[in-house]
Formats: structure tokens, C-alpha cells, sequence
């Protein structure tokens, strides 16, 4: 146990010390097993945290970056203070931590932010984490999506576990309960559960959590499906601080009578990431039952702090046109749209949180400012073309969402043909093959992850530059979602909702839903290349099915032929592979290796030859004139942003035109030079511009 000592502010010999700690219970390990690194630690029993202000400063040593590891309280040997000094964390960098000290934050959490180098706290976390750590209020937090909710609940719970356990509120295995009498729990506590609807989910917010409580011994375990339930049982024997769990598994091992999750009623900390989703009826059968049995004791309720995140938690629908002509026609003027508000309380009341602090970021919307979107409208079959184009046209790790798991197979199929680097994500998947995928995805700068929703919500991967819309989602929320794998922690993303005539009427309730004023641009796509585009995607499509008609007409005679051998009977030669049908399928499938010949050979030529452009038009008179040549490839992003300015300027033109038109000659002067020096900011020589354009024309 470490102790703070106090010290005499006015005391000169002491300048630039901020706090003396003494260790006033030395742990047996210590004393036995002395670390590695003896003069740090040496260093660290005077625990003396210098810095050149009274501002949380921790200052990185050099040379020494190979202890870090060591550094972990649990290879150390000992249990970490409360007060843990940061001067050992060990780099040339040095981790101005200030912006966190208007937080009671214990050391070894602040350390663990300066390892993670986040220097501040985002928006969603400066203003949930002072009500959540010194108010120990409940919180309903929505913001954007990738603005950094996970820590806004992690961080809190992190802390405040410190804090019981500091306390001993539990000791040897019991606890005061509220009478003053003693009531037994088991000997490891189980203080926080945190629910996430999918298994990857769960994964990742376990992993961002060790990372939190790297140096602390507090332990956290998942309890997901699809992975090994012996394996979990271990985990859960060694009895963790936090349990991070989808429903559906943590409700089979609660069934099971797991001890650690018995304790589940006195658990200190509830956190539901994604609750909107989570909370949809129908989805999570499991959870209904699981918030019951947390609900159960109501002593336990009032103690217990309560987390609610999403960045759609506030985001409402209108009313579905059939209530709508209800409402109309006066068969019930109670039917009204669900406000912000009234969503809020239902998800309260579900959960029997009471005077929650809410913070709304959102705005209803929950889209980070840096995500570009925009769309492609065509029609069903050119999907393949357009995507195709964009992967090619603008590489980079790139996330495709498609409505169902057949179209993310079909879709992997023929992207896989034209030798692009994809994986798929979906539930159809081997949990260990989805996480395979996963890293795949994660590991290479250039790979396209093709998934259905399972991938939508929470997935922190970094560098995900576009995210595609194969198919318009079926839900505003899921828009959001989606479209926030990318442009996460401020960084620029772009997203692109391919809209086939079938999908216009659910793309503009997504445009209504979503506030939007405007419809999305629209992507420019060079259409002098879609050509060479289509005549590879259609070869790719030819093989596809020549393959599956050869795949089937193989199983179909496999399965009979495999009955009868395993029946030990002879085949009628009329049940026998019709020899017709046997040649048949031999040249489909020489027609397909025909196909796939003549497909290589053109994928070894580059469908933007190199010296042709990327640069978008930028005239003023023709947006279509391309004006620059420059690479092969294009950054989207840039591409996207090109032609907002463009329709900006174009925009200008039309108001200038406008005004010109209903305003008195006398007038006109004064607004000519008026819009000139407006637009001569951003672009100088406007008129001059045009004018050197028109003449190099003519000429
Ligand atoms: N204070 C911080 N400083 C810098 N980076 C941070 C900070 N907090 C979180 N991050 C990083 O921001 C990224 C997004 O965080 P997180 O996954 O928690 O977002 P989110 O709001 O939960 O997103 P989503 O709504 O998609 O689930 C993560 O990579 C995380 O490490």
C-alpha cells in the first residue's frame, strides 16, 4: 500500500515537488522477488514525482524502452498504488498529460493514457467523465461515431474499481451491506459487466480496456459465442473484475450456474456500448433476462452506475406512412413521433436507470464532421462495375456492406476473380475464421473487407479510408454505423452508397431521418473507362456462374454416386450421370478455365494507363473538362472534395447570376465587385480567368 505524505508547500528546499508517497504495506512478493530493474525501482520507492510546473508532466526516460513490460504490476510482483509515480515510462517523448487533471484519475491510469499517447480527453469523454468519476452519476452519452465512447465508460469503471479496492470494500470475501451486517459474496468479486451486441465487439473493447488497466491488477475477461466455453470457464475460475460479454453466451453460462457470474446482482458497474441496438426488440432475447436478474436486488440497484453509449442513441424516425395517414385521418391523435427525449426515458426506464446525466453530441445525427459522403445511383447489375472501378481507381483498405450474407459471398466470388485482395465478415463464418479475416483486414494497407452487418457497429480499425454501401442499408442507424468505420478519432474518411432505382424510396427516408437538406453528391466516375471495366467484371461474373452450374450438377451426382457406394448397391444406369449432362459439365468447366485465361491476361494490363489523369475539373465554365494529368490512382477523399468546391463555385455562379438578374443596373456595379472580392479570396483573377479560358478556345 502506498500512502501520500504531506508536504509543506512553502518548504523552498522542496520546490518542484508535487507528492511524496511512503509504502506502508509491504506485499510479500515484493520483498521476496525484487524486479528486474532494482534502480528504478529504487527510484520509485522514494517515489518523489518531479516536474518543472505543478502540471501532470510525465516525463519518458531514454535508452531504456526494453523495460516497459516490466513495468506491468503483475510481473513486478507487487500491487500497484494507488498513486503509481509515471516518472519510469520509457521514452525520448514526453506525455503532457494536463488536460486530465481536472480528474481525480489514479496513476496508474494515467499512465496507461500517456503509453497510449492520448494526450486529452475527446469531447464525449471531457463532458461524461467528471459526472461519471467525482458525481458518480449514471450516464447516457451519445456522440459520433469513432469520438472515443469506450473510454468514456471504460475509464470510469477502471477507476472506481481502483477506488473499491483501495477502500477493501470487499474484504476476504465479504462486504457491508446497507443494514451494517455482513453479507458473503464470493472470494473474487465480479464489480463490472459490459454488454456489446457482437462478438467482435466484445473482443475489441476487452483488448482497449487491457490496455487501460495495464498498470493495474485488475483483470478482464470475454464471454462471447463461438469461442471456447472450457476456455472462458478458466477465465472466469480466476475470477475477473470485468466481464465483457455478448448476451447470448453470458446468458447460457449464468443458466449454467457459473459462480464468478452469481454475483451478477452485485455488480457495481453496468455498461451497454451500442444500447439502441441492443435494446431493439426481438434482437437480444438473452438480455431481457440477463437485466432482470441484475435488477433483482434493489438495494444493489441504487449503488450501481450505469453506462449508456451509443452514436445513434438519440437518432428518431419518423412515423412509417401507414400511422402517418392514421394520424391524418384522426383515427388516433395519440400516434406521435418518438422525440429525442422520449427515446432517452424509454431506454432509462428499460434499464431502471433514474436522473441519468445526459450528454447529446450527436445532434441526433451521430456522423463525424471529417467523413465525405456521397453516392453512385445505378442500376442493380452495374453495382459490380462501380465498385469494382472504385477499388481500382482508388485503393486503400477499403470496407464493402452488403445487406445479406449471399451477396457478401457472391461479391468476395468475383472481386476474388479480379484478383483483388478481400475477405468476408458474417455470421455464416467459424467465429475463428472471422477473426482471422479480421486481422487479415487489419494487417494490410490494401485489403477490402466484404461484410454484412455484423461489422457495422463499434469496429475500431484504423486507416479504414472508404467505406462502400453495396446496398442502401435498411436502416438510418445502420447508414451511421457503417459509414463510421471509417473517418474515426478526426481522421477523413469517405463513404459511398451505391442507390439502385429499388432502393430510392429507402434512400430518401435516410436522407430524411438523417436531417439531410441536401441530396448526397454524387461521385464522379471517369465513364470513358468503364468499358475496360465491365469487360473484366462480366468475365468475372461468366465464370462465377460457369463454376457454381459445375460445382452443383457435381454435388448433385457426387451425393448419389457417395449414397449408393456407402449403401454398397449398384446405380441404375439411368440414376448414372446422364453422359450428356457428363460433357456438359467437362466443357463448362473448360470454358471456364478458357474465361479465366482470357480475365488474367487483361488484369495484367492496367485499366488507367499511367499517363492519364486523376485530377478532377476545377473550370468554372465546364466541370466536365478534365484539366490536370497526373497518376494513375487518386485518393477519393481529394477527389470528392475537388468536386464539392466545384459545386460550390458553380453554386456562387448560379446566386451571382441570380441577384444579377433581379437587381436594378444601377445596383449591379456595386455587387459585381462585391461578389469578385468575395470569391477573388479563394480564387484570385476569377473574370480573368474565364475570360483567358474563352480565348484560348477560340483559339
Ligand atoms: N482521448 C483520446 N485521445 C486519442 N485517441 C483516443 C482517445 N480516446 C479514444 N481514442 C481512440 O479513438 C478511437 C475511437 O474510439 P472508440 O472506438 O471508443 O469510439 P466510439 O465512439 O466508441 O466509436 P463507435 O461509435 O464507432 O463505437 C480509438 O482508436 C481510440 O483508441
Amino acid at each position: 500500500m502506498w500512502k501520500p505524505v504531506h508536504i509543506n508547500e512553502f518548504d523552498k528546499s522542496l520546490e518542484g515537488l508535487i507528492s511524496i508517497e511512503e509504502c506502508s504495506d509491504y506485499n510479500e512478493n515484493l520483498l521476496t522477488k525484487p524486479p528486474k530493474f532494482s534502480p528504478l525501482l529504487n527510484k520509485r520507492s522514494k517515489l518523489i514525482k518531479k516536474s518543472k510546473s505543478k502540471n501532470i508532466k510525465l516525463k519518458r526516460e531514454k535508452n531504456v524502452t526494453q523495460l516497459v513490460p516490466d513495468l506491468s504490476p503483475s510481473k513486478q510482483g507487487f500491487t500497484v498504488s494507488s498513486n503509481f509515480t509515471n516518472n519510469q515510462i520509457l521514452n525520448e517523448e514526453e506525455i503532457n498529460l494536463e488536460a486530465w487533471a481536472n480528474l481525480p484519475l489514479q496513476q496508474p491510469l494515467l499512465k496507461a493514457l500517456a503509453l497510449l499517447k492520448f494526450e486529452k480527453p475527446t469531447i464525449i469523454q471531457s463532458s461524461t467523465l467528471p459526472a461519471a468519476i467525482l458525481g458518480k452519476r449514471d450516464i447516457l452519452g451519445a456522440a459520433e461515431t469513432g469520438s472515443g465512447k469506450t473510454l468514456a465508460f471504460g475509464l470510469p469503471i477502471l477507476h472506481g474499481i481502483l477506488e473499491l479496492k483501495a477502500k477493501n470494500e470487499y474484504i476476504n470475501g465479504f462486504s457491508n451491506g446497507e443494514d451494517g451486517e455482513s453479507m458473503k459474496v464470493a472470494k473474487q468479486p465480479l464489480y463490472a459487466l459490459i454488454l456489446t451486441p457482437t462478438r467482435e465487439l466484445a473482443m475489441q473493447v476487452t483488448q482497449h480496456l487491457k490496455k487501460l488497466a495495464k498498470y493495474t491488477d485488475i483483470k478482464i475477461s470475454v464471454v462471447v459465442g463461438g469461442m471456447s466455453v472450457e476456455k472462458q470457464l478458466r477465465l472466469l475460475n480466476k475470477g475477473p473484475e470485468i466481464v465483457v460479454a455478448t448476451p447470448g453466451r453470458l446468458w447460457e453460462l449464468i443458466e449454467e450456474n457459473n459462480e464468478h457470474l452469481t454475483q451478477i446482482d452485485k455488480i457495481k458497474y453496468l455498461a451497454i456500448d451500442e444500447t439502441d441496438r441492443m435494446l431493439e426488440k426481438g434482437h437480444f432475447q438473452e438480455l431481457e433476462k440477463i437485466l432482470e436478474m441484475i435488477n433483482d436486488d434493489s438495494n444493489n440497484n441504487v449503488k450501481r452506475q450505469n453506462f449508456v453509449f451509443s452514436a445513434t442513441l438519440t437518432l428518431v424516425h419518423e412515423l412509417p406512412k401507414y400511422l402517418l395517414m392514421k394520424k391524418k385521418m384522426k383515427y388516433n391523435s395519440r400516434i406521435t413521433n418518438l422525440t429525442a427525449s422520449q427515446k432517452l426515458q424509454k431506454i432509462a426506464e428499460a434499464l431502471n436507470i433514474k436522473n441519468p446525466k445526459v450528454v447529446d453530441l450527436s445532434q441526433g445525427k451521430g456522423m463525424p464532421t471529417t467523413l465525405t459522403e456521397c453516392k453512385i445511383p445505378c442500376a442493380a447489375q452495374e453495382k459490380d462495375y462501380y465498385t469494382y472501378y472504385f477499388i481500382v481507381k482508388h485503393p486503400g483498405r477499403t470496407l464493402i456492406f452488403c445487406n445479406s450474407i449471399g451477396c457478401v459471398r457472391r461479391l468476395v466470388t468475383i472481386l476474388s476473380l479480379l484478383n483483388c485482395n478481400v475477405v468476408a465478415l458474417h455470421s455464416s463464418l467459424h467465429q475463428r475464421q472471422r477473426l482471422k479475416n479480421l486481422d487479415k483486414f487489419k494487417g494490410n494497407d490494401n485489403c477490402i473487407l466484404i461484410a454484412t452487418d455484423v461489422a457495422a457497429r463499434g469496429l475500431d480499425i484504423s486507416n479504414i479510408q472508404h467505406v462502400i454501401h453495396y446496398q442502401t442499408p435498411r436502416t438510418s442507424e445502420s447508414y451511421v454505423h457503417r459509414s463510421g468505420r471509417t473517418a474515426r478519432a478526426s481522421q477523413e474518411g469517405i463513404t459511398v452508397l451505391l442507390v439502385e432505382p429499388n432502393e430510392i424510396q429507402q434512400y430518401l427516408r435516410l436522407c430524411r431521418t438523417l436531417g439531410k437538406t441536401e441530396d448526397l453528391p454524387l461521385f464522379p466516375i471517369q465513364e470513358n473507362y468503364l468499358d475496360a471495366v465491365k469487360k473484366r467484371v462480366n468475365l468475372a461474373r461468366e465464370i462465377d456462374k460457369l463454376e457454381l452450374t459445375v460445382k452443383k450438377s457435381n454435388s448433385n451426382s457426387g451425393w448419389l454416386q457417395k449414397a449408393a457406394e456407402e449403401m454398397d448397391i449398384i446405380l441404375d444406369d439411368d440414376l448414372r450421370k446422364d453422359p450428356d449432362e457428363y460433357d456438359d459439365s467437362n466443357n463448362q468447366k473448360k470454358a471456364a478455365t478458357m474465361k479465366k485465361k482470357l480475365l488474367n491476361s487483361l488484369l495484367e494490363k492496367p485499366i488507367f494507363p499511367r499517363s492519364f489523369s486523376g485530377k478532377y475539373p476545377l473550370s468554372f465554365e465546364d466541370p466536365n473538362v478534365l484539366l490536370n494529368q497526373g497518376a494513375q490512382e487518386e485518393n477519393a477523399i481529394e477527389v470528392m472534395r475537388n468536386v464539392m468546391q466545384n459545386n460550390l463555385v458553380k453554386q456562387t455562379i448560379k446566386t451571382k447570376r441570380l441577384f444579377k438578374s433581379k437587381i436594378p443596373k444601377s445596383d449591379d456595379v456595386n455587387l459585381n465587385s462585391f461578389l469578385r472580392k468575395k470569391s477573388s479570396k479563394s480564387k484570385p483573377n476569377f473574370k480573368h480567368g474565364n475570360n483567358r479560358k474563352r480565348k484560348n478556345r477560340r483559339r
